[in-house]
């Protein structure tokens, strides 16, 4: 198995803004070097730089779009993104989906911008179609437990394991995350469990009172 991978999405949570951003990025650093695990943040869009400069630790975009660098207002550009300093991207989060067209172009785009992919996918179906793509990772995120407290992990192990299966029988090699109200050591460890490579995760860690801490009990059981 590859090194489980733990990948916290910021979003636009005032507590994962600058100075915060930064502090997670501190513990998430440091608690990934103690441990044979890869913890990466998703920041906003501003704080790729700092955390880029400041950090050694996977930095992804939280979002691409499909649109190539030149005569465009207001739209996110891969290799603008690989400039300033991310190392990954998101495509299609449920909460900034896309056309299947548009993932497709999304995703060849940061490929070609030297960035690690993430297609989000929200069911059984989307996640077999999204490993045509070949991305990275592909992460199962059920919309109607993300953000409400609920382990995916716990709510709905089959999703788990027939993404798993439908991602492998269309490629091998692309690696599965799955995420949704994922918050303790054991969520992650029934996801590795399940199949998965890792976790995408946000308010659990982002709006803790203590975001280093719930960083540890993430990796205790791996
Ligand atoms: O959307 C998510 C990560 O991208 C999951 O969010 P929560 O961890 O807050 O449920």
């Amino acid at each position: 198995m590859a090194t489980p991978f733990i990948l916290i999405n910021l979003k636009t949570y005032t507590e994962g803004f600058g100075h915060n951003a930064q502090k997670i990025a501190q513990s998430a650093e440091r608690i990934a070097h103690e441990n044979d695990v890869r913890i990466g943040l998703a920041p906003g869009y501003m704080d790729i730089h700092p955390l880029n400069v400041h950090y050694s630790l996977p930095v992804f975009a939280q979002h691409v779009d499909a649109v190539s660098p030149g005569a465009h207002t207001g739209h996110i550009v891969a290799e603008a993104v690989k400039a300033a300093g991310a190392t990954g991207t998101l495509i299609n989060h449920s909460e900034r989906r896309l056309t299947l067209a548009d993932v497709e172009s999304a995703h060849t785009m940061a490929r070609a911008a030297g960035l690690e992919t993430v297609i989000c996918t929200n069911n059984v179906a989307t996640s077999g179609a999204a490993a045509f793509f070949s991305p990275d990772y592909i992460a199962i995120e059920p919309p109607e437990l993300i953000g409400s407290g609920v382990s995916v992990s716990k709510a709905d192990p089959e999703i788990i394991e027939r993404s798993v299966e439908a991602v492998r029988s269309v490629r091998e090699t692309v690696k599965v995350l799955t995420g949704a109200g994922i918050s303790t050591g054991e969520c992650v460890k029934t996801a590795l469990d399940l199949g998965t490579d890792g976790v995408l995760l946000a308010s659990g860690v982002v709006k803790a009172k203590d975001p280093e801490a719930v960083l540890r009990d993430l990796v205790s059981k791996i």
